[in-house]
């Protein structure tokens, strides 16, 4: 059953009416890693809940608890659940995302301020949150939207699940979506999850996602004095802290992006012909992945090496110091306390259970190489484990047709480098398919600065999101 001509219409139509609103989102800074801007995403949940409500949705709250950030208690956002229909003879699909964002600040090297959505001429949404992953959320109230007014009925029973804590290890959700997954819990019923949060691999050709990598995130700390020294009165007396812990994070993984931890590496089979063949396939080339990142760095110029780095082998990256000297001018300065952060992308088998008893060794043995009379200390920030979708299923074949119906393409089958920690927990409490369909472009720029939508993937993507929903109506009959 292809998405009635009308709704499609009403989307072209409401084009200006959702950028807007998409606008009022990103106005609302909700930074879910910074404490300061906690009241923000709480804010941003009441927004998300109202919204939904004003569509007919029945929406509720539900409350997360408290986590501890140094030392303080601090209340996480409430997960916004919301359903829609609940008719025996239709599919119910859950749908999940997040409207809580990654930090952002004018001086982190953006062209316009982060939080002011800026339309530009060549139809670019610019702005934090924009395609990550305030746009795909509110892609799912321009469909609820249209049928409200239009006073249409939804081809599916909807559910939905949005949450303010993603970027920070989703603190909460796994026990709320265990617990919603019961009997008579929320969940009930559900046939099928989508998500809409994360990326095409170019800038031509939609995707449809079926693997996810796992996440273990690190908080290296090394101290030793009271306080910070001047390098001239105690250089070359003391264990500098900074120093132990450059020559620790430097041995963490090597300039070709190998991880140096024992056996973490190894843990991952290799790809054999058959495999490789896929990721040929894709429509995915070396000078992609150079105009998204503006340069031409990669680790290889092998198309399948590069995107096999992304989809189906770990990385380690190496995120910031801080208490490091960082700003402008040459202050001479001996940090007294350095906190070192890195974070392992996962794939199967691995998992943050048994991979964080390898790092934590590995650290302790080549601290003690040092000699060094600092402390050393290694802490587990959050994490998640991989996941990888059955795509021969249903789902998957109603996302297929719905993205040949508003595209004109056939989807690349993709898996995604990035995390969404809860994604395994639904797959596994349901005990149903899970599939990822994407709205925004490879070159986007989630996380980084100028991050953008292009109006015409929140327009499209809403379409294809809305014929989805369509399609699966017409696979159930
Ligand atoms: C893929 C998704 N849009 C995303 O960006 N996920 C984050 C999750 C996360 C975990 N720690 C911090 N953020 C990611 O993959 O980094
Ligand atoms: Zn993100
Ligand atoms: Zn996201």
């Amino acid at each position: 059953m292809a998405a009635p001509k009308e709704f499609l219409d009403f989307v072209d139509t409401k084009a200006d009416f959702f950028i807007q609103r998409l606008s009022d989102a990103v106005a609302i800074k909700s930074v879910s890693g910074d404490p300061q801007y906690r009241s923000k995403v709480i804010e941003m949940s009441h927004w998300i809940k109202d919204q939904f409500s004003a569509v007919g949705v029945e929406t509720v709250h539900r409350d997360l608890g408290k986590q501890t950030v140094e030392g303080k208690e601090l209340q996480l956002p409430p997960a916004v659940l919301g359903r829609l229909g609940n008719d025996p003879g239709k599919k119910t699909v859950l749908v999940y995302g997040h409207f809580d964002v990654q930090p952002a600040n004018r001086s982190d090297g953006w062209d316009t301020e982060p939080f002011e959505l800026t339309v530009k001429e060549n139809g670019q949404l610019i702005g934090r949150g924009s395609s990550d992953d305030k746009g795909p959320v509110l892609g799912w109230l321009n469909i609820l939207q249209y049928h409200h007014e239009q006073k249409k009925e939804l081809p599916v029973n909807f559910r939905c699940c949005f949450e303010g804590m993603e970027e920070s290890g989703s603190e909460g959700l796994d026990a709320l979506v265990e617990r919603e997954s019961k009997p008579g819990g929320w969940f009930e019923g559900v046939d099928c999850v989508c998500i809409s949060d994360n990326y095409w691999l170019n800038t031509r050709t939609p995707v449809i996602t079926y693997g996810l990598r796992g996440l273990t995130y690190f908080k290296l700390i090394v101290e030793g004095p009271a306080r910070d020294l001047h390098s001239g009165v105690f250089g070359r007396m003391v264990h500098e802290p900074m120093t132990d812990l450059i020559a620790l994070m430097s041995k963490l993984v090597d300039v070709k992006g190998n991880i140096l931890i024992p056996d973490v590496d190894n843990m991952v089979s290799i790809a054999d012909d058959k495999e490789r063949e896929l990721y040929e396939r894709l429509d995915y080339s070396i000078a992609d992945v150079e105009s998204a990142i503006g340069s031409s760095t990669t680790l290889s110029s092998d198309k399948v090496e590069v995107a096999m780095g992304r989809m189906r082998m770990p990385s380690l990256s190496l995120h910031g110091i801080e208490g490091a000297f960082y700003g402008t001018g040459a202050k001479t300065v001996i940090p007294a306390k350095v906190i070192g952060k890195f974070s392992i992308r996962l794939v199967p088998p691995q998992t943050p259970d048994n991979i964080n008893p390898l790092v934590e060794k590995y650290i302790n043995e080549e601290f003690a190489k040092l000699g060094s009379k600092n402390k050393c200390k290694l802490e587990f920030e959050h994490g998640g484990k991989p996941w990888v979708g059955d795509i021969s299923h249903w789902n998957y074949e109603a996302a297929q047709r719905a993205t040949r119906a508003v595209y004109g393409k056939e989807p690349d089958m993709t898996r995604e480098g990035g995390s969404i920690p809860v994604t395994l927990t639904f797959a596994e409490s349901l005990g149903v398919n899970v599939l990822l369909l994407p709205m925004g472009r490879g070159d986007d720029g989630a996380h980084s600065t100028n991050e953008k939508l292009d109006r015409s993937n929140f327009i499209e993507g809403t379409k294809l999101l809305g014929t989805y929903l369509y399609e699966i109506a017409a696979i159930a009959k």
